[in-house]
């Protein structure tokens, strides 16, 4: 695993989008895994940013997010579609039809996981999957627990993801407590991944994922067993990995 440690979340935000942009730039037609929460909103700007001086072209990128509420439409302002929309799609012009988000409204949920996971099989994984990492060691929505072999699933939330995702809704009553996400080894499939941590809050999940066990009890660790993962860390996130782990 590689980690480049960074001084902050500009960094951070930084560093990654130059790593992003360097894979758009690299071929014909290119796939993206996308993240939601406040960590890759940095890296959205600096994509829109380079969009915008640079006139970087997105028209040939296909996007697959990792997760969406149950229970929200699209058009809901606090679904994960609109957080997309508002951050990255309509501001580099991304056709829509090329973006794919699991669709938490669904009626049949089991089908739309189905039909979720043969989406991003047929393209044999993306190219490059961008992740968060959720204080309780959760990749996407796979709460501690969630099997390594998963596939996209419907999860109830942890009370402790609740807690830290609460910020995001205006109403407490209506905040989802479901979600639809991309499954572990759904996510392993990826040819390459970049995940991104910053501040004192990520300091344990990134401390089990770098200096402990491989486990379900943990479920970034399945990271340990992909061959291409690449870690942007500021130095906050890697407080407890510096001062333990060397
Ligand atoms: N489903 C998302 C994850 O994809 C994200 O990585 C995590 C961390 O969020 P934040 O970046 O806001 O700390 O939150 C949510 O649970």
């Amino acid at each position: 695993m590689k980690i480049i440690e960074v001084a902050d979340y500009e960094e951070m935000s930084r560093v990654s989008a130059q790593i992003i942009l360097e894979k758009v730039k690299s071929k014909e037609r290119v796939t993206l895994g996308l993240a939601t929460g406040s960590t890759p909103l940095g890296t959205y700007k600096e994509l829109v940013r380079d969009h915008e001086e640079n006139g970087t072209r997105f028209d040939h990128v296909h996007t697959y997010n990792l997760d969406e509420y149950v229970g929200l439409t699209s058009s809901d302002p606090e679904s994960y579609h609109s957080y997309m929309c508002e951050h990255l799609f309509n501001r580099v012009s991304i056709p829509l039809d090329q973006t794919n988000i699991p669709n938490g409204s669904a009626e049949e949920l089991l089908q739309e996981c189905l039909r979720y996971d043969s989406l991003i099989e047929s393209i044999g994984g993306v190219d490059l999957q961008l992740l968060g990492i959720g204080q309780n060691g959760h990749i996407g929505f796979n709460e501690p627990g969630t099997s390594f072999s998963s596939k996209t699933h419907v999860v109830d939330l942890t009370p402790s993801t609740l807690e830290a995702n609460a910020e995001y809704f205006t109403d407490l009553s209506k905040q989802p407590t479901r979600a639809l996400t991309m499954g572990i080894s759904i996510i392993l499939q990826s040819k390459e991944i970049l995940l991104l941590a910053s501040g004192e809050k990520k300091q344990d999940a990134l401390f089990h994922l770098l200096r402990g066990e491989i486990t379900e009890t943990v479920p970034a660790s399945a990271l340990n067993m992909h061959g291409n993962v690449t870690i942007i860390a500021d130095s906050q996130a890697l407080k407890l990995v510096n001062s333990l782990g060397k």
